[in-house]
């Protein structure tokens, strides 16, 4: 289904509710530049360091399209656990993953309740800048320590320039983005204003020195485009 829901006046903020949930991939689609290349190479990277049996976390699997796509690519059964802390996104998952017979575990919770033991890997795709900063942390600590040696942790977020001048400029370039995507001017203001402070994005250099601090030995960027990021992080 088309994303309408910014077509008309809102009153209250950015919520994934019902509506939001029915139009998602659609909103993701036209919302995320390159969220298709982003998902790709993810996928094409965490299979790199998957084994047999291998726990797999997505953290804010929303509909679970990408451990959807995982299971289609991996060639090891792998265990996939999605959570997401929306009963509207955790139930459109599950009819998914059946249409597509895929088996993965979903959980409708908040990601602070769920324990990540024994992760081989965990994704997390632009879901951390939902998550307000001191509980983030709290969050990117606890996954660093239930990841197994040699765990993985891939996460994409929308990142802001500490440079005045260059972060306008992305957000002008990321405006231009939405119009070619058929988004109106009134939409993409009452999107903007409904994130207001419910999407809390940090610089690309904040959120390495985040997972550095948690004690990960090595992150980088896979992938960027303007203020969207993709990030690798290895545990020794
Ligand atoms: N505290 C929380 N606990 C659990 N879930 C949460 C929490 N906060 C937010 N969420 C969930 O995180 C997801 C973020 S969307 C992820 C896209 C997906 N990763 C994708 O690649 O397709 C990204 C976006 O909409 O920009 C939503 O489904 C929320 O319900
Ligand atoms: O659409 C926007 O304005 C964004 O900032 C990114 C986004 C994409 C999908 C859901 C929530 C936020």
């Amino acid at each position: 289904m088309t994303d309408k829901v910014f077509e008309k006046a809102i009153t209250k903020q950015f919520e994934f509710d019902e509506e939001v949930a029915s139009v998602f991939d659609d909103m993701l689609n036209r919302s995320v530049p390159f969220y298709k290349e982003m998902q790709r190479l993810t996928i094409n990277f965490a299979l790199n360091f998957l084994e047999e049996n291998d726990k797999v976390y997505d953290l804010g699997c929303s509909t679970a399209s990408t451990l959807i796509e995982l299971s289609k690519h991996s060639h090891s059964k792998l265990d996939l656990i999605g959570i997401d802390n929306s009963e509207a996104m955790i139930n459109r998952a599950k009819k998914k993953a059946k249409a597509f017979g895929v088996d993965i575990k979903l959980i409708n919770d908040d990601l602070d309740n769920i324990s990540y033991e024994n992760a081989k890997l965990i994704l997390s795709n632009y879901t951390l800048q939902f998550i307000r900063p001191l509980q983030r942390e709290k969050l990117v600590k606890k996954i660093y320590n239930n990841l197994r040696n040699e765990g993985i942790f891939i996460f994409s977020e929308k990142v802001i320039s500490s440079n005045k001048i260059l972060d306008k400029q992305y957000i002008d370039e990321y405006y231009e983005f939405k119009k070619t995507q058929g988004y109106s001017e009134f939409e993409i203001a009452q999107k903007r204003e409904a994130l207001e402070n419910v999407l809390v994005p940090y610089t690309e250099e904040e959120n390495k020195k985040m997972i550095l601090d948690v004690g990960f030995d090595h992150c980088e960027t896979l992938f960027k485009w303007v203020n969207f990021a993709t990030f690798i992080a290895i545990k020794k």
